[in-house]
């Protein structure tokens, strides 16, 4: 086993935040999911939400977050594994889109359960 190594643990946080950066640039959905995240972010400060509301909030997001990353990552092997057409590398793309989907469909709700008596307040 190779010694332990400050510079190389350093080393992988730069390769972890180089993937960010891929799904940042190279990903139009998960812009979206920025865009959404920084909206409700905004609206969290906006209506002063309680800390237990800002857990809820955060959590929502990493998880669309993860699962986008992890789409991003499904999507790239397939695309180098079979770039062909192939029903099998379809399936496997629509599977983890689904995951995305699934993760916001959550989130959303989540937002909406937090969001609204707020929103009901101020009509
Ligand atoms: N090699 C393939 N063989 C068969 N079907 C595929 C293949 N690649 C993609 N598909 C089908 O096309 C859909 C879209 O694939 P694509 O790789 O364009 O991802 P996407 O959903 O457009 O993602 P993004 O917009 O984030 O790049 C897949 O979900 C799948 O159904």
């Amino acid at each position: 086993m190779k010694p332990f190594s400050v510079k190389e643990r350093l080393q992988s946080f730069k390769y972890a935040w180089r993937g960010i950066r891929v799904a940042i640039w190279q990903e139009h959905n998960f812009r979206i999911h920025l865009l959404a995240a920084l909206i409700v972010i905004v609206t969290g400060f906006y209506f002063e939400i309680s800390n237990t509301e800002w857990c809820w909030i955060v959590l929502a997001i990493c998880i669309v977050f993860t699962a986008e990353l992890f789409n991003t990552a499904i999507e790239k092997l397939v695309d180098l594994k079979s770039p062909e057409f192939d029903p099998l590398a379809g399936k496997i793309k629509d599977i983890a889109a689904g995951a995305v989907l699934v993760s916001a469909l959550s989130a959303a709700i989540i937002g909406l359960l937090i969001f609204w008596p707020y929103i009901e307040d101020i009509s």
